[in-house]
C-alpha cells in the first residue's frame, strides 16, 4: 500500500474514532474553530496506535540521527513508547511538574549532554507546547531541532519552532487532513470550505516569544510592557535591585506607616488589604502614597475583585475606600467573565493603572483548575493597557515577556500556615516556578525585627533573579 493511501486510511480511522470532530469548539487559548481534534482517545485503538507509529516510522523520522525520542505529555507519550520501540532507540520522559522529592528531575531516563533528541507530538497550534519539552531538554544539555507531529494545525506552529531552532515534520496539515475527508465524503464540501476559510483567518497567528522571559532582564522586559503599571514596575525593580512585594497585612494606619517608613527603600511594592484597616481614614490614603512617591514603590490594593462589572465598577470607585483614586493597580479574578475587566478598563482614563489576574492561588485545595488557568491567560490578551500581569505559582502559566507574575506564599523555609497558605523558598519560586515579583508577609511583617528581616528577603529573592537572568541554572 502507497504512502498516500496509508495516510488516507489513517484520516478516516480518526474520523470513524471521533479523533476528528466537526462543529462549534473554543480552543485553550479561547478562540473559536470549526473542527476539532481529540487525539487523546487514539489509546482505545491499538490498529491506530500501529498505524500512527508506523507512518511516523516510515515517512517523518526515517532520515533522521537521533539517539532518543521524547514526546510532548501527555498524549504523545504512548505514540513515543511505540517509536522508541520499533526504532530502538531509548526514549525519554519530560516530567510536567519537577518532583519535590528524590532526584528532582524534570527529563527522566539516561542520557549524556550532547545528544540528540527527536521531539514527538500529537497537535501542534502555536507550538507552546513542543517549545516548553525543547527547553527542558535543551537545559540538559541534549541537542533539539527536530519533532515529528500527528497533525499541524496551520496556526503558526510551525513558524514559532522554525524560530526557536525546531523543524518540523507532520503526517497531516489541518487543510490535507480535511481535504481527505471531503474526497472520501466523510464531510460536506460546506465544511470544508468553512474548515478552509478558518485556517486561513486563523494563520496569522502572533509569533511565540523567541526569547524566554525568564531569562529576560526586567529593564528589557519594560521595554516589552504595553501596561503602564507594569513597565514602572519592572523599572522600579532594575533601578531599586528589589523584586520584593510586601504584603503589609496589619489592621492600623500607624502600624503600617511606621513599617512603610522602615522598609520602603527595599521593596518595589507594597500590597494592601484595605478593608482590614481598623481606623482605616482619607489622610491614610494621602500619607501612604507620599510614602510610597518618596520611597519610589507603587501600592497594589489586593482587593480580588470577583462579580458583575457593574458591581466591581462601582467597588473600585465609590464606598469608603475608593481603590481607584490612589492603588496603582488591583487584583482581580476571571471567574465572572471579562465583565470585570470591561469594567476597571473604564475607569482607566488618563491615569496610569494596573490589574493582576489571578490565575492560580497558594492556597490548598483551591479549586482552579489548567483549563480556568488557560481561559484567565486567554481572557487577558484583549486587555493589553489594563494587564499587568497574572498572580500565579508556575513559570508555564504565560509567556508573554512584558507581563508580570506576582507570586505569594514565599518565605525562607518550605511551610504551611494552620489555614491552608503554602509557602515555597525564593528559591523554588524564582528559579523553578518563574515568580518576577515576589510577595511575602507575614515572613516580614511578623518577624521581631521587620527591618532586618526586609534586608534578608530583599538579599535571598534578588540572588535569585540575577542567578537566574544569568542562565547559569544547574
Ligand atoms: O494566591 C494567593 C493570592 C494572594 N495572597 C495574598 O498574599 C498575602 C500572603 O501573605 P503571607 O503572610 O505571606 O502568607 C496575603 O495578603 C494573601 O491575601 C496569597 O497568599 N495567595
Amino acid at each position: 500500500m502507497g504512502h498516500d493511501t496509508k495516510l488516507e486510511e489513517l484520516a478516516i480511522k480518526l474520523f470513524s474514532i471521533d479523533a476528528v470532530k466537526m462543529g462549534e469548539f473554543t480552543t485553550k487559548s479561547g478562540i473559536k474553530t470549526p473542527v476539532y481534534f481529540d487525539l487523546r482517545v487514539i489509546v482505545s485503538y491499538p490498529e491506530v496506535m500501529e498505524m500512527i507509529s508506523n507512518l511516523l516510522q516510515e515517512y517523518a523520522i526515517k532520515d533522521c540521527a537521533y539517539d532518543h525520542v521524547c514526546g510532548v505529555p501527555y498524549t504523545a507519550l504512548p505514540i513515543a513508547t511505540l517509536l522508541s520501540v520499533i526504532t530502538k532507540k531509548s526514549m525519554l520522559m519530560r516530567r510536567k511538574e519537577t518532583k519535590s522529592y528524590g532526584t528532582k528531575k524534570s527529563i527522566e531516563g539516561h542520557y549524556k549532554a550532547g545528544q540528540t533528541c527527536l521531539i514527538i507530538e500529537d497537535v501542534v497550534t502555536s507550538g507552546s507546547s513542543v517549545l516548553e519539552t525543547v527547553k527542558d531538554l535543551r537545559k540538559e544539555g541534549l541537542k533539539v531541532n527536530k519533532a515529528v507531529i500527528i497533525l499541524d494545525r496551520e496556526q503558526g506552529g510551525s513558524a514559532n519552532l522554525l524560530n526557536n531552532d525546531v523543524e518540523i515534520t507532520s503526517l497531516f496539515t489541518m487543510t490535507s487532513l480535511i481535504e481527505i475527508l471531503y474526497k472520501n465524503r466523510k464531510i460536506t464540501e460546506e465544511m470544508m470550505l468553512k474548515v478552509k476559510a478558518y485556517i486561513k483567518e486563523t494563520q496569522a497567528v502572533v509569533l511565540e516569544p523567541s526569547v524566554d522571559r525568564l531569562l529576560l532582564p526586567y529593564e528589557k522586559r519594560a521595554e516589552l510592557a504595553t501596561n503602564q503599571i507594569a513597565k514602572q514596575l519592572f523599572n522600579i525593580m532594575a533601578t531599586k535591585k528589589t523584586n520584593l512585594c510586601l504584603s503589609v497585612d496589619l489592621t492600623s494606619v500607624t502600624s503600617i506607616l511606621d513599617l512603610l517608613e522602615k522598609v520602603g527603600e527595599h521593596i518595589c511594592m507594597v500590597k494592601t488589604h484595605v478593608d482590614i484597616i481598623e481606623d482605616f481614614n482619607k489622610d491614610f490614603v494621602t500619607q501612604l502614597k507620599q510614602i510610597a512617591d518618596r520611597f519610589n514603590f507603587l501600592i497594589l490594593e489586593d482587593r480580588k475583585y470577583a462579580d458583575i462589572g457593574h458591581t466591581v465598577s462601582m467597588q473600585y470607585m465609590k464606598g469608603v475606600y475608593k481603590v481607584g483614586e490612589w492603588a496603582d493597580c488591583v487584583t482581580a479574578h476571571s471567574l465572572p467573565g471579562d465583565g470585570v475587566l470591561k469594567a476597571l478598563n473604564g475607569h482607566m482614563n488618563s491615569v496610569s493603572r494596573g490589574v493582576f489576574l489571578l490565575a492560580e492561588m497558594s492556597s490548598e485545595g483551591n479549586l482552579i483548575s489548567p483549563e480556568y488557568k488557560d481561559a484567565t491567560v486567554a481572557m487577558a490578551v484583549k486587555y493589553p493597557d489594563l494587564i499587568t500581569g497574572f498572580v500565579c505559582q508556575n513559570k508555564d502559566t504565560f509567556k508573554d515577556p512584558g507581563l508580570i507574575q506576582l507570586t505569594p506564599g514565599v518565605q525562607l523555609e518550605s511551610s504551611k500556615d494552620s489555614l491552608g497558605q503554602v509557602y515555597n523558598t525564593p528559591e523554588k519560586v524564582i528559579l523553578e516556578n518563574g515568580a518576577d515579583v515576589i510577595v511575602v508577609g507575614r515572613g516580614i511583617v511578623a518577624a521581631k525585627s521587620p527591618e532586618t528581616q526586609v534586608v534578608i528577603y530583599k538579599d535571598a529573592l534578588w540572588k535569585c533573579y540575577t542567578k537566574r537572568v544569568s542562565g547559569k541554572l544547574e
